[in-house]
């Protein structure tokens, strides 16, 4: 089976109404004639709707960078998947790192995300990765498999039909030091490998991007992998630039 490469643009907590338009607008003209690769664009959820209509007409698609477990009611400051859905988001990032450290979210927790996006019939990007310090201990796929089992055993492996894993170590974000395409692609295929034990079809039809310091120069080698279909990119998603290279460099080496 053919996957599709996704390659996602997560701005973080970056942005206003100016640069909204500005970068989509430089989107738009960079990736006119890109073909075979999604791509999408996850701005904060302030700018979502501003976002939506500035990509209309356009093949970009919508993301969130977050959503919250229930659907309505006495929740202060949350946003939930129903109005991601109405306000016409597509892609939902759930589990990122930055959350799991910053807002203590735990594998549970997320799981919980994941099963709440897919009943609103949303797509969710599950974000799992191991740190500097499990890495060194040699633990990423004790980390990955854990991270993935709290979907897995919960909800099945039937849950990951038309999901996106994006496997970030947390090492590499942020940080100008990328996985190797070697290294990530061994544990992209211990990802979908894990998934496989429970249903090889699922596997192999689950999206799985790279995360973590990817950027226009690197960008092509890691896609030359065969477990990599496409990336979740941060700093580089906000130059639309140098997104651009990295979208054409998933098309291109997945044709
Ligand atoms: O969600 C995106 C990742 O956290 C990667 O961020 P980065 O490309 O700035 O390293």
């Amino acid at each position: 089976m053919m996957r599709h490469p996704l390659v996602m643009g997560n701005w973080k907590l970056n942005g206003n109404k100016h640069m909204v338009n500005e970068l989509i607008e430089g989107l738009r003209k960079e990736l006119s004639t890109v073909d075979g690769c999604g791509v999408a664009i996850a701005p904060p959820a302030l700018y979502l709707d501003q976002a939506k209509h500035a990509i209309s007409g356009s093949y970009i698609a919508l993301g969130a960078q977050n959503v919250d477990v229930n659907l309505s009611g006495a929740f202060t400051g949350e946003v939930s998947a129903d109005m991601l859905k109405d306000i016409g988001a597509k892609y939902i990032i759930i589990g990122h790192s930055e959350r799991r450290t910053y807002h203590k979210e735990s594998d549970e927790f997320i799981a919980k995300k994941f099963a709440v996006v897919k009943a609103a019939g949303l797509v969710p990007v599950l974000c799992i990765g191991e740190t500097e310090a499990e890495n060194e201990a040699g633990q990423t796929e004790e980390v990955c498999a854990r991270q993935l089992d709290a979907v897995l055993e919960t909800q099945g492996a039937a849950a990951f039909e038309g999901v996106v894993v994006a496997y970030e170590p947390v090492w590499a974000i942020g940080t100008g030091k990328s996985a190797t395409p070697a290294q990530a692609q061994a544990v992209h295929k211990f990802i979908r490998d894990h998934i496989a034990k429970k249903d090889a079809a699922i596997a192999n039809q689950v999206i799985i991007q790279y995360g973590g310091s990817v950027n226009d120069k690197n960008a092509a080698e890691l896609f030359t992998q065969p477990d990599i279909d496409g990336a979740l990119v941060g700093g580089a998603s906000l130059k639309a630039d140098a997104f651009a290279v990295i979208v054409k460099a998933a098309a291109a080496a997945k044709k």
